[in-house]
């Protein structure tokens, strides 16, 4: 049998982009077609390697050729991707930014934002991680780096400062240019010019996304990285209680400002129920539940996933190692995954939404 390289397309122009709602020929999500007598194979070029989507549209790829072509052609796909960007995030080489960010402090963000950031690289991106948060920066104690000075490097001409590399991400923290025992009178001019050195002043390389901590609250850091960096959207962490859900409102609100206007790419629930460690079935939603899901709601934003309070999380994050690289598949670690899977799948329908604007 003989087939053409025009049917291949015409088949797979029956498979829908679940997310993006277009078919994958005319995003052009297939490449590298190859035909030999009764073999084909193709490359399907997602939207970024965290895609949960991956299985479901290699199966409805094999669906279409095998229906609309024959069964009996042997199909070979390779699923590979490409991280979507919008036209300009101000850094050079970095495609996204992804800010986490709080109403209150103390619900978590800071270890959503460091397992966000190991997830996302542990499926194949180029990550790295900013901890803006002036207040209290947490990134040198959860990555056992205190004490660590990023060192200084010539990249064309230029002094840039080298992010310091740890379980495949590349990092800076406010943290590794203070002194921990010396308490910062940090002034606004101060602030904004120390937070857009970390953006600017470093050797970030070619990073398809960059998780920028944000201090709790909505203040003078927030107002510089967003109003400097066209942020690709903003992950929302808040605990159950209601003065923590309060609190994730007014920091929804600051993003939704029309001034700021960034996108909110969905609200995690930490601290969500507690589960014993021997009893894992059982949960226990001592503050509450569902409280982050009804704010997810309540903007019309995806609902990203829910942590529990467990003491993997905290010893691991005391402990320099974050849960999703200490205990990769234990059950705190696989809530982390799908949540990055899913906020990179909002990444990649804000990116695909843009480009039609
Ligand atoms: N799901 C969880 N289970 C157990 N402990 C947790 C969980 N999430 C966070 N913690 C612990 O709670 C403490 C506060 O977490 P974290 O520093 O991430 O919060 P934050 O919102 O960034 O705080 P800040 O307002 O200081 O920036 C840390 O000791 C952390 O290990």
């Amino acid at each position: 049998m003989t087939i053409t390289k025009d049917q291949v397309l015409q088949a797979l122009s029956h498979v829908e982009e679940p997310d993006l709602k277009k078919d994958l020929v005319t995003l052009n999500m297939i490449q590298d077609i190859n035909i030999d007598g009764d073999k084909l194979s193709f490359s399907v070029i997602l939207t970024t390697p965290a895609c949960p989507l991956k299985g479901l549209i290699e199966n409805a790829c094999r669906n279409a050729i095998a229906h609309f072509i024959s069964k009996e052609i042997h199909v070979d796909i390779n699923m590979t991707s490409r991280v979507t960007t919008q036209k300009n995030t101000g850094v050079p080489g970095v495609k996204n930014i992804i800010a986490v960010a709080s109403g209150k402090g103390g619900v978590g963000k800071s270890t959503v934002a460091a397992n966000l950031a190991l997830a996302l690289a542990q499926s194949g991106a180029q990550v790295g991680l900013i901890d803006a948060d002036i207040y209290g920066p947490s990134v040198p104690i959860m990555f056992g780096l205190e004490g660590a000075r990023p060192l200084a490097s010539q990249v064309d001409g230029k002094t840039r400062i080298e992010p310091i590399e740890k379980y495949g991400i590349k990092l800076l923290s406010i943290g590794f240019f203070t002194d921990p025992n010396q308490p910062v009178p940090w002034r606004g001019p101060m602030v904004s010019t120390a937070i857009k050195q970390l953006f600017n002043d470093a050797d970030w390389g070619e990073l398809d996304y960059l998780v920028v901590d944000l201090p709790p609250g909505t203040g003078d850091i927030h107002i510089t990285v967003t109003q400097t960096f066209p942020v690709t959207g903003a992950v929302i962490v808040t605990t159950p209680q209601n003065v923590a859900l309060a609190d994730a409102k007014k920091g929804i609100g600051m993003f939704m400002m029309e001034s700021i206007n960034v996108p909110i790419l969905g609200v995690v629930e930490n601290m969500a129920y507690f589960t014993p460690a021997e009893l894992p079935e059982n949960k226990y939603y001592i503050f509450g539940q569902n409280g982050g899901r009804k704010l997810a709601d309540l903007i019309s934003a995806p609902f990203l996933g829910e942590i529990p309070l467990v003491k993997g999380i905290s010893e691991s994050g005391d402990a320099g190692t974050p849960v999703v690289q200490e205990e990769q598949h234990g059950p705190a670690a696989t809530e982390f995954v799908r949540i990055a899977e899913r906020v990179a799948q909002q990444v990649a329908i804000v990116n695909a939404k843009r480009s039609l604007t």
